[in-house]
């Protein structure tokens, strides 16, 4: 059996362990897919691509409140498609390609699992079994689309977020199952593609987890343009391909042609034997991780939606760069912390977040306090004549600590690194609205201004 001084399971944000400070070493990646896992191939990065030419497209349509002609032919969803992909496809077959020309890394094409502490066995694409074993070893497998019971057993096709990009043709109609990140995203992408969208779920409002504020002012956009089935259940599914009937659990149907299932996301620890290699998991199937990502079984650390609490990339990407430093430095270990991690929703109004929502801060029982501002209240937002837009903060009574802050608007997800920034170098809200210039008339005033109305 060949052994590694590292191996690592998944070429997601585990390739980002690699570097040339392991050059005098040997080094394993395995992969049973493509390079650059989940964000590349089928998550962020073609989901971003796609959000974007779906707001170009509304920003056609729109064209008329500006007082400018325009007529919008519709979205060429094949060339889309096409030049999407194609940039994506080959940057993650560079990337396979980078690490097969490596002199210290070796790569194994196939599907891992463990048979012991720190050792593995990988089923090839030819159906070759080979087994290896590492000093250390990182376990970055990521996560898969959650597929509910009634939906799997159905025997009818159905797609999740992994499928759906790479459809042949906007649907006429499309049915979402969930209301959460991907629903939003992918519902203003096949908006705009001209698909009519239904939502399905089991919350009140859409973006369930969001500051209240938000969660409502996007589920009341949203009712426009989709058509909404909230607070309801999947019962069954029935039908035929191409024309399914989606019974939920008040009796009622919900006809479409596509299913696309976006009711979360399940961690991979389950495929792996991770008994064998003595790794502990928590109640929910994600590996159980140390401040400093290191799993129950000595000198195998994990890393990303396979262990993390929260399943985005930048927070696998300072997984991974925490794991690359401590692999290499077990005297001087560097703490993974999960506080006033931003997050974004690229749907139509975008969505920015970080820290806690109003429903925490009253959980909490904190003492806080809470200014919202309208995004048409300042000068670029009447240059946008935006109606829906706003930035809400939230902050601790008599010291202006800031709690959390949500931004409902175009440019959103750039406008909150603002807050998150200020709250992770502890600059309170007096501070962070007197101090700095704030450029006029840029959007950025909208959370000028909210920071001033906050009556601390
Ligand atoms: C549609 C969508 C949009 C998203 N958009 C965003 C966004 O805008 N911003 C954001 O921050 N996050 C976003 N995310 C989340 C983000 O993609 C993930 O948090 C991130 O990619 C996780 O990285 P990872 O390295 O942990 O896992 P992955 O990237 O999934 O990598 C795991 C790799 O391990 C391989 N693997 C798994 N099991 C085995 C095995 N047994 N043998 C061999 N190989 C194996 C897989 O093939 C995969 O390549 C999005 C996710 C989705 C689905
Ligand atoms: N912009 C981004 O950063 C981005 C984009 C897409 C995905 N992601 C990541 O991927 C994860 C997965 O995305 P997601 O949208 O699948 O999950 P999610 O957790 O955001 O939303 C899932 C939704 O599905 C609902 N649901 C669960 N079971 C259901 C059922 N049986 N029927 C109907 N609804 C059901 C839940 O109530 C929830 O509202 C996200 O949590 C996020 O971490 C991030």
């Amino acid at each position: 059996m060949r052994r590694f001084d590292l191996v690592v399971l998944g070429a997601g944000s585990g390739n980002m362990l690699i570097d040339d400070s392991w050059a005098d070493r040997e080094v394993a990646i395995i992969e049973r897919s493509a390079f650059g896992g989940t964000c590349l191939n089928r998550g962020c990065i073609p989901s971003k691509m796609l959000a974007y030419t779906a707001d170009v497209t509304e920003t056609v349509e729109q064209a008329e409140t500006f007082d400018v002609d325009a007529r919008l032919e519709g979205m060429r969803w094949p060339d889309v498609r096409k030049r999407v992909f194609d940039r994506l496809d080959q940057t993650a077959a560079e990337g396979r390609q980078d690490r097969q020309d490596s002199d210290f890394v070796t790569v194994y094409t196939g599907v891992a699992r463990f048979t012991g502490p720190r050792r593995l066995v990988i089923e090839g694409e030819d159906g070759e079994n080979v087994e290896i074993e590492g000093d250390q070893v990182v376990v970055a497998a990521g996560g898969r689309p959650t597929v509910p019971p009634p939906v799997r057993d159905s025997g009818l096709p159905y797609h999740t977020s992994d499928t759906i990009m790479r459809i042949d043709a906007p649907p006429r109609r499309l049915a979402v199952l969930g209301g959460g990140y991907i629903a939003a995203e992918q519902a203003h992408i096949f908006h705009e593609a001209g698909s009519e969208i239904s939502i399905i779920d089991p919350h009140d409002r859409l973006l369930h987890g969001h500051d209240e504020a938000v969660a409502a002012r996007y589920t009341d956009i949203a009712r426009d343009l989709y058509d909404l089935h909230l607070e309801r259940r999947l019962e069954r599914l029935e039908g035929e391909p191409g024309a399914l009937r989606v019974v939920l659990d008040d009796g009622s149907v919900v006809e479409a042609d596509v299913l696309l299932v976006a009711a979360g996301r399940t961690p991979n620890g389950d495929e792996l034997d991770l008994t064998a290699a003595g790794i502990d998991t928590h109640d929910d199937g994600r590996i159980a991780v140390d401040e400093f990502q290191r799993t129950s079984a000595s000198g195998v650390f994990a890393l990303g939606d396979v262990s993390s609490p929260l399943q985005l990339k930048h927070v696998a990407n300072r997984e991974a760069e925490v794991t690359a430093h401590n692999i290499t430095h077990p005297d001087d270990l560097r703490a993974m912390d999960h506080d006033l991690v931003p997050s974004a929703v690229f749907t139509d109004p975008q969505i920015g977040a970080v820290g806690r929502t109003e429903q925490q801060c009253r959980d909490d029982g904190l003492d806080y306090v809470s200014a919202q501002v309208a995004m048409g209240d300042v000068a670029f937002g009447w240059a946008m004549e935006d109606t829906t837009g706003f930035c809400k903060i939230l902050a601790e009574r008599g010291t202006g600590r800031i709690l959390g802050a949500h931004i409902i608007g175009s440019q959103a997800p750039a406008m909150i690194h603002l807050l998150g920034v200020a709250m992770t170098f502890d600059i309170d809200a007096t501070a962070l609205s007197s101090r700095p210039y704030w450029i006029h008339p840029a959007l950025t005033e909208v959370i000028d201004n909210a920071l001033r109305d906050l009556a601390i």
